[in-house]
């Protein structure tokens, strides 16, 4: 495909199809607490996301996508830096191969393990997510870090990951990511863009302070919240993963 995260198709020749990766307001970015200005015109964020309504889990062969209807105002991030709310689109996660250096924002030069990317659109100034993912403010993206996962958690990514094979999709209502949210939402912001291609540099970053322990009650609300749907999940992919040990395919010790 198009990109990865390859020798040959990685982060380091991206320019070449996307030449916007040379820009200057590119994303990630390490971010550097002392270095980072007070500016006391900036508001709490509020996330209003109790009538949100997840649809699909997709794994688009980079990550695992949390997809849900924004076609009306119901879950919706506002205040901070944004002018207007913003429509919640997706949220997805990034996560390194090995162990536990998988965020993209880095803090002082240090990573997370990975990190949870809430994606909104601003449905007020444009009529597509598309049209508003080309423009500099059409995008806002809350980043929350999630440290040190254990066992069970590793588990959890690796049914998300590999039961959806890639390109495919699990219906997976119910879901809402509230529960995987800190309780305080102080922040950085800065102007940015995609982390991937097409690299828009079309999002407004919020990026939380606390990282998230995503422990066993985290995952746990995760599968209680969307029982309907990670129930349907859990036992599918509990098969697959099972046959995936018992028939020998599972050829290399995965790490998240
Ligand atoms: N990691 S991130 O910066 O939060 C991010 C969020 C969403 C996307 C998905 C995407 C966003 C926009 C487009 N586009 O405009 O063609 C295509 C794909 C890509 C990357
Ligand atoms: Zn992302």
């Amino acid at each position: 495909n198009l990109w990865g995260y390859g020798k040959e198709d990685g982060p380091s020749v991206w320019h070449k199809n996307y030449p916007v990766a040379q820009g200057d307001r590119q994303s990630p970015i390490d971010i550097v607490p002392h270095q980072a200005s007070h500016d006391p015109s900036l508001g709490p964020v509020v996330l209003n996301y109790d009538q949100c309504t997840s649809i699909k889990i997709a794994n688009n062969g980079h990550s695992v996508v949390v997809e849900f209807d924004d076609s009306d105002d119901r879950s919706v991030i506002r205040g901070g830096p944004l002018d207007n709310p913003y429509r919640l689109k997706q949220f997805h996660f990034h996560w390194g191969v090995k162990g536990c250096h998988g965020s993209e924002h880095t803090v002082a030069g240090n990573s997370y393990a990975s990190e949870l990317h809430l994606v909104h659109w601003n449905a007020v100034k444009y009529t597509t997510f598309g049209e508003a993912a080309t423009a500099p403010d059409g995008l806002a993206v809350l980043g929350i870090f999630l440290q040190h996962h254990g066992r069970f958690v590793k588990a959890v990514f690796f049914f998300f990951f590999f039961f959806l094979l890639q390109g495919s999709a699990a219906d997976f209502k119910g879901f809402n990511p509230k529960c995987l949210l800190p309780s305080s939402l102080h922040y950085w912001t800065y102007l940015g863009s995609l982390t991937t291609p097409p690299l828009h540099e079309s999002v407004i970053w919020i990026v939380v302070k606390d990282p998230i322990t995503v422990s066993e009650k985290q995952v746990t609300c995760l599968a209680g919240s969307s029982e309907p749907a990670l129930g349907r999940l859990l036992p599918a992919s509990g098969l697959y993963l099972h046959t995936f040990l018992t028939q020998g395919l599972y050829t290399r010790n995965w790490e998240f």
